[in-house]
């Protein structure tokens, strides 16, 4: 006997003790992968001319028998060698093992996870069944092999008969399972009958594009005989006869209007894999000089992959009914890449080649359809079904935010609408839209700030000084959103109410106004700005000059204080963020491109340690309205450099931990601490 390997014993434990309520999904991928089998002979004979197919020949057979508990699933399909048995069926074929040991370790055996997580195919046979023999054999092969298992430690492989190419799945169904302490118990049998099997394939299976066949019973009215009397009463017959149960024409193909969502669901978690609903379901034709039928799924959670370098986008690609490509990674740009379905075009060559995919204008033209359509179905998402897409951008808004970062920017005008940003005022997520809309008059900009934790965000004394102010702050967390912003740079908001430049001209607007005329409206320039970085300029002429009055007074305090830091700062200055009494001490902020935020992504990036890493260019604020300056400046006058240099490094590191950040040197901070004690 040969054993299982440990990852796919752990599955197939899982399996086996399953508490799975969809334990009915066995039919579906056993199905699938019969369909898959044939798909593949079908679309080999395409280019292999040595094989001749009759398309009409292709199908799937399910059978059972009640006396012997088995069912059958039998396809004509391009079948498997021992090598091919041995390496598909003995570990987990599809998935990395490596990927699965981790799920595992992290779901802790919840089936469910794992299952909705691995579509785990083959094996999920064994959790109706306590033995599975599966006999095939390859195209072109003449000999057949069988592989069995009871799925418990191993499985063996032998020598078998088969007439033709193809593959015999045969289950040998568990017995039924009594309910325990109040519990309902499990019904097996109701898999060993006609119309649970039928049930299961219409229900699953329904567009499988073979025909799915199975041997039904019928009844029919027995000829009346020629001698039957006047009494004489119909008589009835049982007999057999072969029905293809599933509706075959491809999903996509219909019409929506006479698909139910539930079968639009049921056609994505079997095709895909996925135990959860899609969030949304886009299904478009069209018509003309470049005819396709296209079916996508906006997943309803993120695969556990997305974010790895083996996950592969694409939309399967289909032409005149035959497979060419299961993803066809050219159908969707990469900010795209969670959207899975189908694409179905005669237009395309069925000779397509990975090689000439890129300069197929048909395919380019069919993907930037797609792509249209799938931004505006995810606008409509926004604005007409806002808890849904909250949750879809959770799941991918980071993949968003990528494709402008990476297009530089260029990709700002499509996707930047998409976007959703925690607003600090709002309390909920906003479009960048809508925090224009929000915004009180006068306001120039969109300000922002990034930083690993929200809550912590929004006491922080440059994000508070913009609040008072009385605009709104967008509280950033993910690493790339920074990035982003400045991809971007400005935001151009659209229809805003339009802002006079001289009294007459917003005199005569007004006057229009209250004769009746709409009010005029335009597009907004609106710079993106970290609250942390540079001038915001939001200091009013007072602040300024103010600001301008204590720097002159103080250059020597300045001076000194610079000198006591070092190279940590750039400089150190009056704030015009800071300006009250009741408002932080001081604050770090940046000059230049790098914020202190990027130089963290920076750091634990591939060359964070690394000389030449940009930093950011440091500067400290102080408020010279609160009480902490005027010790500074006392200090300064007694012309104690002790104290003020133990005074500047206190003030620079309490504003490093304000903003996230360690002392660099924290022994020296809780020494200083002390000793001011
Ligand atoms: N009826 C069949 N005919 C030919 N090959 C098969 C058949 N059933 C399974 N296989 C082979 O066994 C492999 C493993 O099947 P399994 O259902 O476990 O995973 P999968 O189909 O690759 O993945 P998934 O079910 O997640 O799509 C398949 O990839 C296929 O190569």
């Amino acid at each position: 006997m040969r054993q299982f390997k440990t990852e796919s014993k752990k599955l197939l434990d899982l399996m086996i003790n399953s508490i799975y309520t969809n334990k009915e999904i066995f039919l579906r991928e056993l199905i699938s992968n019969a369909s898959d089998a044939v798909d593949k002979l079908n679309f080999r004979s395409l280019y292999d001319e040595s094989i001749k197919l009759d398309e009409g020949d292709l199908a799937i057979r399910v059978a059972f028998d009640r006396d012997a508990r088995t069912i059958t699933i039998s396809d004509n399909g391009i079948g498997m060698t021992e090598e091919e048995l041995e390496r598909n069926l003995g570990t987990i074929a599809h998935s990395g093992s490596e990927e699965f040991k981790e799920a595992n370790a992290q779901s802790q055996g919840d089936a469910v996870d794992i299952i909705g997580q691995f579509g785990v195919g083959f094996y999920s046979a064994f959790m109706v069944a306590s033995k599975v023999r599966v006999v095939s054999r390859a195209y072109g092969e003449d000999a057949a092999h069988v592989w069995e298992s009871d799925g418990l430690e191993g499985y063996t492989i032998e020598p078998g008969e088969r007439a033709s190419h193809g593959t015999d799945v045969i289950l040998t169904v568990r017995d039924n399972e009594p309910g325990r302490d109040g519990e309902e118990g499990e019904s097996y049998d109701r898999y060993l009958s006609e119309w649970g099997l039928k049930d299961l394939i219409k229900r699953y299976s329904n567009y499988v594009r073979y025909p799915i066949q199975m041997m039904v019973t019928k009844s029919r009215q027995k000829p009346k005989p020629e001698d039957a009397g006047d009494d004489y009463k119909p008589e009835y017959e049982d007999y057999e006869e072969l029905e293809t149960i599933n509706s075959m024409t491809p999903i996509w193909k219909k019409h929506s209007s006479d698909v139910s969502e539930e079968d639009y669901n049921e056609f994505y978690k079997s095709t895909f894999h996925d135990y959860e609903d899609p969030a949304r379901t886009i299904s478009f034709h069209a018509e003309g000089a470049l005819e396709y039928d296209a079916l996508l799924f906006v997943p309803g959670r993120a695969p556990f992959d997305l974010y790895s370098k083996d996950y592969e986008k694409g939309l399967a690609l289909y032409s005149s009914n035959v497979m060419i490509m299961e993803k066809c990674a050219e159908l969707v740009p990469d900010y795209y890449n969670f959207v899975r379905g189908v694409v179905d075009s005669a237009d395309v060559s069925l000779n397509i080649s990975r090689e000439t995919l890129q300069h197929d204008r048909q395919l380019r033209a069919i993907a930037r359809r797609v792509e249209k359509k799938i931004t505006s179905e995810l606008e409509d998402m926004r604005d007409n079904n806002r808890e849904v897409y909250e949750k879809f951008f959770e799941n991918f808004g980071r993949g968003i935010k990528f494709g402008i970062y990476n297009s530089y920017g260029s990709k700002a005008s499509e996707l930047g609408d998409l976007l959703l940003f925690w607003s600090a005022k709002e309390q909920k997520m906003v479009t960048l839209a809508e925090y224009a809309k929000a915004m009180p008059e006068g306001q120039k900009a969109i300000y922002y700030a990034v930083g690993d934790d929200r809550e912590r965000l929004a006491k922080m004394p440059v994000v508070t000084g913009v609040l008072a102010r009385g605009y709104d702050v967008l509280l950033c967390t993910q690493d790339v959103d920074e990035f982003t912003f400045q991809a971007m740079r400005e935001y151009v908001a659209r229809d805003m109410p339009k802002v006079y430049e001289d009294d007459a001209a917003r005199e005569a607007a007004q006057k229009a106004q209250a004769d009746g005329a709409e009010p005029e409206v335009e597009d907004r320039r609106l710079e993106l700005k970290n609250v942390a970085t540079g001038d915001l300029d939001l200091a009013t002429d007072d602040e300024k000059k103010d600001a301008e009055e204590a720097t002159k007074e103080h250059e020597d305090l300045f001076g000194a204080l610079k000198e006591a830091l070092g190279d940590k700062v750039e400089k150190v200055a009056v704030s015009s963020r800071l300006v009250n009494e009741g408002e932080a001490p001081a604050c770090i902020t940046t000059e230049g491109p790098v914020s202190l935020e990027m130089e963290k992504v920076f750091k634990q990036g591939p060359e964070g340690g690394m000389p030449g890493v940009p930093q950011a260019q440091r500067v400290l604020e102080l408020n010279a309205k609160h009480p902490v300056f005027q010790k500074l400046v006392a200090a300064q006058d007694a012309g104690d450099s002790d104290k003020l240099k133990l005074y500047a490094g206190l003030l620079y590191d309490q504003a490093l931990l304000v903003e996230g950040m360690l002392p660099e040197d924290p022994v020296a901070f809780a020494q200083n601490v002390c000793e001011l004690m």
